[in-house]
């Protein structure tokens, strides 16, 4: 795609700088040649020339787009896409405002050409869900803003009826963030008025045509154009270029993009049909002259949709109200009078209407943050307007293209001059016509055109269209750009009616009708409807009317001095931003594709003064730079000159320019700034620029990673010493604490030694607790093992003797107990007769230590031995373990065996032993020790003896005729059965 456009632009030459000729008709032919291929841009430098190619041109996809994002100007074909893209990259780079500024006259291009770039910015520009709605209702501002503004006019079918300037926001990224609308002088007069061939703004003509019906029917309109006297006066409401319909669903979308509701919107269309329904009310007269309403049903539907009462509005449409002293005096309207006062209402509701909106667009599209953001401001005015019969609305058009065109004179040829001559620089004036002196013929105070239409319009007297005209005449007489039937030579009064005044501007003569330029410049809307209008239900018409001028008794300024004034802010807006140009070029007069009508391009190029632009540039300079700026930004393109250049300025550059090689015909140095010739030696400086940029960031990275990572190093390194200097400060701490415990504890462990002996206190009662723990747990490792160790008990300290004791006892207890359990029966037995042999032998016999360690075979023991021992053994005192012995019920005998501890029922055993000793003696016939290894010693007791109840009781139990007396022996317990 790029190789075929460029291909394609091989036609002709892109930049008239590098034509051979400087002659109009090089340019022309140039022009031509690439407009038949479809060329239709062609750059004077940095000014982009347009030819309205009347047809669509694959040239404006997003393809394309991209194809120039970021490119330089020259390496590509020229392009809208191009200047849009480089004022966007200059305003990123240098931080600073710009706008481009669009003429031609009317249907030459400027509104296409503004959307167009509006377009690109929406494309190529950063985009975030947030920035999108922002890009969103930049775009769909335009086709609102189309529908309430433009009109179809003989010049064009989307003729732009105001004055638009947007400014676009960025910030510091190139993100668009916002954007704001001023909007200059909306012609009104279109509403109530249209030319032959002409219609009214477009947004009448597509609600009636595309207007839902139950919409059409809530506001009483019927269905067509042809039902309103407003829409029908041009005749030519259906135009081939125009669908009013899809126009209709357009505008209603774009309204919701822009924030409008549903019932906004409504209170908008309802003006439009309060309007179209204005339009409607006609008058008669009555036989005084005076005006009448006729139509009733048109009166009522204004007042419904305004939500007033319909008599006061037919009081305020046919009745002037006067203030007589405190009364009010009702002066009735002429039917002309009366027709002047409707229309008047209907302009201005529109008008305010048209206002409101816009600043409605501009809340929508505002940026509420307050950081510093760049602009790019686009200009698209009404363009320079020669009709039939010229009015009011084309003398202010062509008085603002008169001040753009003074503004682009002073800021290109005059500025540009001035300059070279400021500068030192050898230079050959360019001669241009300066149109300032049509604009001071327009504008000058008191002498002005403005300021004698001011007068008239306000001085007492029957002022009248007529009466201007001849203060006209009187005042300007002889001026060079003024022309009346009464001042003209005689061939030129052939071409000018009584009524007519003449123009020469820059772009050519314009021929104005006077009348109703003092009506139109007033445009005074009676208290008595304004007040009305104050009270409207229509949210929207409230607040117009309302803000409308706060200050009642002042008179408002006329509308040509409004203008005046806001064209002035303009400008100084315009003078403070870096300028751009778009000479736009309409190429035939029928609006159709490929005809170069060769006359009227010739006037155009002549009037735009792309001549004299193009010599000021042929031999001027195509890019200047103060010296600080220019090495502040080369300086790294030449060794001598990076980093840092101490020197003066102009001697940097001068080496930075011998380094970089330019010619000596390339630049010229001035007194305060380098001149470069050419654009081609900028962008190749700047390509040079772009690569080291790189380069030097390359370097520029490696350095600050560098940095960082020494930054982070060395902060990681002092992060490590405050840890190890805590971590160090903790230890040092909790080694301190620990040693002040330990001090503490020995402090105490030694006061506790030196009070050891004594009771238990606080001194000494941790140092005995632990002496007492030290204790037993030596002693849990040295307890002695046999029950027959008596040495190895460990000497406790003296505030555990008594528990020692204690402790021992249990030891010693607990040993024999196991000792006792065990022993088996068999050797129990042996013990016993041991013990038993013991108590009877020990210290009686001689041999007795002798026999102690030889075991018993068998019993040498007489019976009254044993039954003595036995005898003994129940009464030892000593016997401690548990034994189950018969328990005699007194009431009964029953015999129940019982669970005893000897020592604690001694005197009952002993109590028992005795009837049993009893009962051994009296009844004991003999004992006998079993031969057998069980342990068990028979004693032989009869049972005759019924005294003996023991014995019979025991019969009982055995069911035997010889009781037994079982001892049982050799166990732990000792059985009586
Ligand atoms: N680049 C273009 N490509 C195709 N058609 C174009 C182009 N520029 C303009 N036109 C055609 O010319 C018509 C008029 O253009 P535009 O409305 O931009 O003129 P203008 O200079 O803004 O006029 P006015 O001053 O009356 O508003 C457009 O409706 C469109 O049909």
């Amino acid at each position: 795609m790029e190789g075929a456009l460029t291909a394609r632009d091989r036609v002709g030459i892109q930049d008239f700088v590098l034509l051979d000729e400087t002659t109009e008709t090089a340019f022309l032919s140039n022009l031509k040649k690439r407009f038949c291929k479809d060329l239709i841009y062609t750059y004077i430098g940095t000014l982009l020339v347009s030819v309205n190619p009347y047809k669509q041109l694959d040239i404006y996809n997003k393809k394309q787009m991209a194809i120039y994002m970021g490119v330089n100007f020259f390496e590509l074909p020229p392009h809208i896409y191009a200047l849009a893209d480089n004022a966007y990259h200059t305003m990123l780079t240098e931080f600073n405002n710009h706008f481009i500024l669009i003429s031609g006259e009317s249907g030459a291009g400027k509104t296409e050409a503004s959307k167009k770039i509006l377009q690109y910015y929406a494309v190529s520009c950063p985009s975030t869900t947030l920035l999108n709605t922002v890009r969103d209702k930049m775009l769909m501002s335009n086709p609102v803003l189309e529908a309430f503004g433009n009109a179809k006019t003989l010049k064009n079918d989307n003729s732009s009826r105001f004055g638009k300037y947007m400014d676009i926001q960025f910030d510091s990224q190139g993100d668009a963030v916002g954007g704001h609308i001023l909007n200059y002088l909306l012609e009104k007069s279109r509403v109530v008025h249209q030319n032959h061939g002409e219609r009214n703004f477009h947004i009448f003509y597509q609600l009636v045509e595309g207007g839902e019906d139950n919409l059409l029917q809530q506001m009483g309109l019927e269905r067509g154009y042809q039902h309103y006297s407003y829409l029908t006066q041009g005749q030519c409401a259906t135009v081939s270029s125009i669908n009013d319909k899809n126009d209709w669903k357009s505008v209603k979308n774009a309204l919701q993009v822009i924030d409008i509701d549903e019932i906004t919107s409504n209170h908008l269309f309802g003006i439009i049909a309060i309007v179209l329904h204005l339009g409607n009310i006609h008058f008669d007269s009555d036989n005084k002259g005076h005006a009448l309403l006729n139509n009733n049903a048109e009166l009522h539907w204004v007042s419904n949709l305004l939500g007033v009462d319909a008599y006061t509005l037919q009081e305020g449409l046919t009745f002037k109200k006067i203030d007589a002293h405190k009364d009010q005096v009702l002066s009735p309207f002429t039917l002309d009078h009366a027709v002047y006062v409707r229309d008047a209402l209907a302009k201005a509701m529109y008008g305010q209407t048209f206002t409101w909106l816009v600043n409605k667009i501009n809340d929508s599209m505002e940026n509420k943050d307050s950081s510093r953001k760049t602009v790019i401001g686009l200009l698209d005015i009404y363009g320079f307007e020669v009709f039939y019969v010229n009015s009011f609305e084309q003398f202010c058009i062509n008085y603002c293209n008169e001040k753009l065109q003074q503004l682009f004179i002073q800021l290109t040829l005059q500025a540009e001059q001035e300059e070279y001559e400021a500068e030192n620089i050898e230079w050959e004036p360019v001669q241009f016509f300066n149109n300032k002196i049509i604009c001071d013929l327009v504008e000058e105070r008191h002498t002005g055109i403005i300021s004698i239409l001011d007068e008239e319009c306000l001085r007492p007297g029957d002022a009248t269209d007529l009466t201007f005209l001849e203060r006209l005449q009187e005042k300007m007489g002889s001026h060079p750009h003024f022309v009346t039937h009464k001042l003209a030579d005689k061939m030129t009064r052939k071409t000018l009616e009584r009524g007519d005044f003449r123009l020469l501007h820059y772009a050519g003569e314009v021929t104005y009708c006077v009348v109703g330029f003092l009506d139109k410049n007033n445009d005074l809307l009676y208290r008595n409807i304004k007040d009305l209008m104050c009270q409207s239900k229509n949210a929207i018409v409230k607040e117009c009317f309302s803000t409308m001028d706060p200050d009642n008794r002042r008179r408002p300024e006329t509308v040509a001095t409004q203008f005046k004034s806001s064209l002035l802010k303009l400008t100084e807006i315009l003078m403070a931003k870096e300028a751009w140009y778009i000479r736009c070029l309409k190429s035939n007069e029928s609006k159709q594709p490929g005809q170069f009508d060769e006359a009227l391009i010739r006037h155009q190029v002549k009037y735009l003064g792309l001549m004299e632009h193009l010599r000021v540039r042929r031999t001027g300079f195509a890019y200047r730079r103060k010296y600080e700026d220019f090495l502040k930004r080369y300086k790294p393109l030449c060794p001598a000159t990076w980093p840092h250049w101490r020197g003066d300025p102009a001697d940097g550059v001068e080496l930075l320019a011998q380094h970089l090689g330019y010619l000596p015909f390339e630049y010229k140095m001035g007194r305060t700034k380098i001149f470069i010739r050419h654009p081609r030696t900028l962008y190749a400086t700047e390509d040079a620029y772009e690569k080291c940029k790189h380069e030097l960031a390359t370097k520029l990275q490696a350095k600050y990673k560098g940095y960082r990572t020494k930054g982070e190093f060395k902060k990681q390194k002092e992060a490590a010493t405050k840890i190890e200097t805590c971590w160090r400060g903790a230890q040092a701490r909790k080694e301190r604490e620990k040693r002040e415990w330990a001090v503490k504890v020995i402090r105490k462990f030694i006061k506790g030694y030196m009070t050891r002996g004594q009771a238990k206190v606080t001194d000494n009662s941790e140092y005995l607790a632990f002496v007492k723990q030290s204790y037993l747990n030596r002693l849990k490792d040295n307890l002695p093992k046999t029950v027959l160790d008596k040495t190895t008990w460990l000497s406790p300290p003296a505030v555990l003797t008594e528990a020692s004791e204690i402790l021992r006892k249990l030891h010693y207890r607990l040993m024999v107990r196991k000792y006792v359990k065990g022993i088996t029966p068999q050797k129990k037995a042996q013990l016993q007769l041991k013990v038993l042999t013991s108590s009877i032998f020990k210290g009686k016999k001689d041999s007795y230590p002798q026999s102690v360690a030889q075991p018993f075979m068998d019993t040498r023991i007489s019976e009254n031995d044993i039954n003595a021992r036995v005898i003994q053994m129940i009464r030892h005192e000593h016997i401690k373990y548990s034994v189950p012995i018969i328990k005699y019920d007194r009431n009964g005998f029953k015999p129940r065996p019982r669970q005893l501890i000897l020592t604690q029922t001694a005197a009952y055993v002993i109590e028992k032993a005795k009837i049993k000793q009893r009962v051994l003696y009296t009844a004991l016939k003999g004992i006998s020790v079993s031969n057998l290894t069980d342990g068990m010693i028979i004693f032989h007791v009869t049972c005759e003896d019924s005294k003996q109840k023991v014995c019979r009781y025991t019969a009982d139990i055995w069911g035997c005729q010889n009781c037994l007396f079982l001892y049982k022996y050799g166990t732990e317990c000792l059985l009586i059965v």
